[in-house]
């Protein structure tokens, strides 16, 4: 991992930091009780796994910001919710990987904005720390109704990914996880936004995770456990459980619209999703299926076969260094922020 990646967002004690070298306001939240110390907020759980997670695996923990010194240092005697705790990792996660891709800023960049909560910040972010003018420059793609507002909202030069020329690929996409296992295979879709998210993803040279500390884990379907987002045709989505079922799925699910609509939530593109519980997914090695117990790519190769599936939130295979031009469905690294205050970089 490069250098630059290693920011300063951790202290001995409570810190509110701005992150820009540049005079300015401060980019995280201006008052605030920033992060407690490990464990606090009810998370000594996730900080378990997580602590175990990255025992066992390459990770980066970014300890220094040479070129974006905080300005501001704050102590706080207060202990933020686990809620703000949450959204403080986000935005932090979001400032350092924005930093680390969008660093020195180059003209006419294309970027893809992914869908979810942890992709404001990185709107947020890029607004923040990249020059007007740079800015100004730059092409945003949506990847769906969501991310086509908060691009619009923040004053954006807003694209369609249907326009990108055939053989043309978006610099850089960002964009959030559902969870994150050590080969950073990612489980996305829980707010129902995956096709998009993976046409966008696959568009893109290189495809940046930024998530908080729960979305790390051992193995998908340990952190998140309302199943794989499948999105499906409406018509076949009974067809689709009964050969979920068959494959050892415990209790898959159409996703109910309640409480904002009745009946199946319909995706941006008038699909349905289904939610399908399974065994956690091995690394690696191969799958027990009668046992249910699947590899992440064999089970992945298994459920995009089922007729009447469009797409699937499992993003597996190769990442953008692999595959070189496009296609690549894996990120080439995850930042997630921290209990502590750090942001913790696993790479491809
Ligand atoms: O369909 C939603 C997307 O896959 C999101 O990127 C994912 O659910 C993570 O969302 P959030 O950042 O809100 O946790």
């Amino acid at each position: 991992m490069n250098k630059h990646h290693h920011l300063l967002l951790r202290g001995a004690s409570s810190l509110t930091v701005s992150l820009c070298k540049r005079s300015g306001p401060t980019h995280l939240p201006p008052a605030g009780p920033l992060f407690p110390s490990s464990g606090a907020g009810g998370t000594t759980t996730a900080a378990t796994i997580v602590s175990n997670f990255f025992s066992r695996h390459h990770h980066s923990t970014l300890t220094s910001p040479h070129h974006h010194l905080p300005k501001t240092a704050r102590m706080s005697t207060t202990t933020p919710s686990p809620v703000d705790l949450i959204e403080q990792s986000k935005r932090l996660a979001a400032f350092q990987s924005v930093t680390a891709h969008l660093v020195p800023f180059p003209s006419r960049t294309r970027i893809g904005i992914g869908s979810g909560s942890t992709v404001i910040y990185v709107v947020e972010a890029i607004t923040t720390l990249v020059p007007p003018t740079t800015l100004s420059t730059m092409t945003f793609y949506p990847t769906g109704a969501q991310s086509e507002q908060l691009i619009e909202s923040a004053g954006l030069n807003l694209q369609y990914i249907n326009k990108l020329p055939p053989g043309t690929l978006l610099d850089v996409c960002f964009d959030g996880a559902d969870e994150v296992d050590p080969n950073l295979n990612l489980i996305k879709g829980g707010g129902a936004c995956l096709w998009q998210e993976k046409i966008v993803a696959t568009s893109s040279k290189k495809f940046v995770c930024v998530a908080d500390f729960r979305k790390m884990s051992p193995a998908l379907g340990t952190m998140w456990k309302k199943g794989i987002p499948i999105e499906v045709l409406p018509l076949a989505a009974n067809r689709v459980l009964g050969e979920l079922e068959r494959m050892g799925s415990l209790g898959p699910k159409v996703r109910p619209g309640l409480p904002g609509k009745a009946g199946a939530v319909v995706t941006d593109n008038g699909m349905w999703i289904v939610d399908a519980p399974f065994r956690p997914l091995r690394v690696e090695g191969t799958s027990d299926k009668e046992k249910g117990e699947w590899q992440v790519d064999e089970l992945a190769d298994a459920l995009i076969k089922i007729p009447g599936v469009a797409e699937i939130g499992l993003f597996y295979g190769k990442n953008g260094n692999q595959a070189g031009e496009g296609g690549a469905q894996k990120p080439v690294e995850a930042y997630f922020g921290m209990e502590d205050g750090s942001v913790k970089v696993l790479s491809a």
